[in-house]
């Protein structure tokens, strides 16, 4: 597909009714031809998409498509080698306090002796800073936070005592603890159960209607069709940018994921 196809699809992803999120909604995320690489050498190119303030964009493609990439470059963690990236009208690394981010469960020490409520507490860092005490305000988002995830009742109980679908309901917990318009999650539903999957879909679900805008990079084609309200398909490359009925379609997505016939 040419550039040209790239551009048109991001306009139909600015354009189109996708989402409950009006085109007067602010501009989250908006990257124009972006290629973004790894010293000095791209990893994912021709990037075009904009998203506003209460949408879900789901980054679908395979393995080293290029996801994590896009994800970690909306925090300013990864060169922008061509193009425009803004997140919040900023350079992404200006306005990473504005964006929260969700990692993979696992990648936090399970065997690290810490609470439930203080890996929640983690998030409101930034705002209470590291050396003060904790605010009754900042315990009140910690336990609205966990209430939120449906985990309450685990605030006391050691982080890696709890399953993996548990521990990816806390680290969502202390990303939205920490208050975020732009939330980024890495393989969310990753090895997680049924009952976490439908616990986290529900409060994007929740956080989106509130107007956070959400990146949610998945292999699952079932949930990206169901929760998000645009579709970025990637394979080294931006293939598609739009609304689930048009990207998850059949055509684009077999050039992604370079299937013939
Ligand atoms: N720190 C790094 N330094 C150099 N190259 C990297 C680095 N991180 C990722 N890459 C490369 O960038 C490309 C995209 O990787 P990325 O992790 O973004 O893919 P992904 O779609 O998230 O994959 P997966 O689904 O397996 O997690 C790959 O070729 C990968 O090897």
């Amino acid at each position: 597909m040419s550039g040209t196809a790239a551009e048109t699809s991001g306009t139909a992803a600015e354009t189109s009714a996708a989402g409950k999120a009006t085109v007067t909604a602010a501009k989250a995320v908006e990257y124009r031809g972006v290629s973004l690489g790894y010293q000095g050498k791209p990893a994912l190119t021709d990037v075009d998409v904009t998203l506003r303030e209460g949408q879900k964009l789901a980054l679908v493609g395979p393995n080293g498509a290029g996801k994590s990439t896009l994800i970690k470059s909306m925090l300013g963690l990864v060169d922008v080698l061509q193009g425009s990236a803004a997140v919040f009208g900023r350079d992404p690394g200006a306005a990473r306090g504005r964006a929260g981010y969700v990692p993979q469960s696992g990648s936090l020490d399970a065997d690290f002796p810490i609470s439930v409520r203080r890996v929640v507490m983690m998030g409101r860092y930034r705002r209470i800073g590291w050396w003060r005490p904790a605010r009754a305000v900042d315990r009140k988002a910690v336990a609205d936070a966990l209430d939120r995830v449906g985990l309450a009742d685990r605030a006391t109980h050691r982080f890696g005592t709890l399953s993996g679908g548990q521990q990816q309901r806390v680290l969502l917990a202390r990303a939205i603890a920490a208050e975020p318009g732009l939330l980024l999650l890495d393989e969310p539903f990753n090895g997680v159960d049924v009952v976490s999957q439908e616990a986290i879909v529900r409060v994007l679900r929740e956080l989106s209607a509130e107007g956070t805008a959400l990146v949610v990079s998945t292999h699952d084609l079932t949930l990206a069709r169901e929760l998000a309200d645009l579709v970025c398909l990637l394979n080294g490359r931006q293939w598609a940018a739009g609304p689930p009925d048009e990207t998850l379609a059949g055509g684009p997505l077999r050039l992604t994921y370079g299937i013939s016939g």
